[in-house]
């Protein structure tokens, strides 16, 4: 089989983008695709497969599967080369216009120089709070703000997140001590989270700053994740770390993200997207 891709990043998340307005594939074939493109060996190398495809509740629609074939809700370094994407090819004609995901609609806003477009703005819409709709097992108190939690012998605690999907934020002193490689593997599958859940460990480097690590489920270690950085800032907010309606920026392993939890519920992420390449994927299925 013969697909046409295109190799797409935000602060190195990267990943292999079908446009899905040009062609079209079964849906069984979405899952094992992903697998295969996301192989840095025998495929293409990326943290998974995003569709880019006609929406009639948007202007244009993002669907996300994961390195290991799960499909995502939500993937906000994936919406910004969506909106890049969008634009670039004459999808849409305006700088500003709507994406449709699994979790919600989204508004984009393209920043063009020189016909170029380098950063793109999203407005996330509003996280979810609430430990039910998280989904985080417990019965504590309905939200999960600087709750105890303990994994075999290590005691931490957590605040949990949803930006259409699932963040447990762990607050670490300094960031290079943060257990990523030892618990983000086994957090990500805890029974707590009947979904799963990816997982952050961020340091309050000051009241405008953080710096960021994340183990995303379905995919691992990987160089940023933007609905990560904005459930960090919605969690810094929470535990009186930084100011609502004040830009924060997220220092992730691949750059800069700029992220606000507005005064009227709203997290707007503002950050690059780049394209690498464009090929034709050969699979042997
Ligand atoms: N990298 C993404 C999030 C991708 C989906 C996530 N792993 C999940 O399963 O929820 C981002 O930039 O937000």
């Amino acid at each position: 089989m013969e697909i046409t891709y295109i190799k797409m990043h935000g602060l190195g998340n990267s990943y292999i983008f079908v446009d899905l307005f040009q062609s079209n594939f079964d849906e069984s074939i979405f899952a094992p695709l992903a697998k295969s493109v996301s192989d840095v060996n025998t495929g293409i190398g990326s943290d998974g497969l995003i569709l880019i495809h006609p929406s009639d509740k948007a202007d244009v629609g993002m669907r996300i599967f994961n390195k290991d074939g799960s499909e995502g809700r939500n993937c906000g370094n994936g919406l910004r080369c969506v909106a890049k994407y969008a634009y670039q090819n004459r999808i849409v004609a305006n700088k500003a216009f709507t994406i449709e995901t699994k979790a919600n609609n989204v508004q984009a806003h393209v920043h063009e120089v020189n016909n170029y477009v380098d950063e793109v703005t999203i407005d996330m819409g509003e996280p979810i709070l609430t430990r039910n709709n998280i989904p985080m097992k417990g019965t504590s108190s309905d939200t999960v703000v600087n709750e105890p939690f303990t994994i075999d012998d290590k005691s931490m605690n957590i605040t949990a997140v949803s930006m259409g999907n699932p963040h447990a934020i762990f607050f670490v002193e300094k960031i290079e001590d943060a257990p990523l490689y030892e618990l983000g593997p086994r957090i990500t599958k805890d029974d707590r989270f009947p979904e799963g859940v990816n997982v952050e460990f961020v340091e309050v480097v000051s009241d405008t700053e953080l710096n960021f690590r994340v183990w995303e489920r379905g995919s691992g270690v990987t160089q940023a994740c933007g609905t990560g950085a904005c459930a960090s800032v919605v969690a810094a907010v929470l535990n009186g770390h930084v100011l609502r309606d004040k830009e924060i920026c997220v220092h992730l392993s691949g750059g800069d993200l700029y992220v606000k939890w507005a005064n009227d519920g709203h997290v707007w992420m503002r950050g690059r997207a780049d394209t690498t390449s464009t090929g034709m994927y050969y699979w042997n299925r």
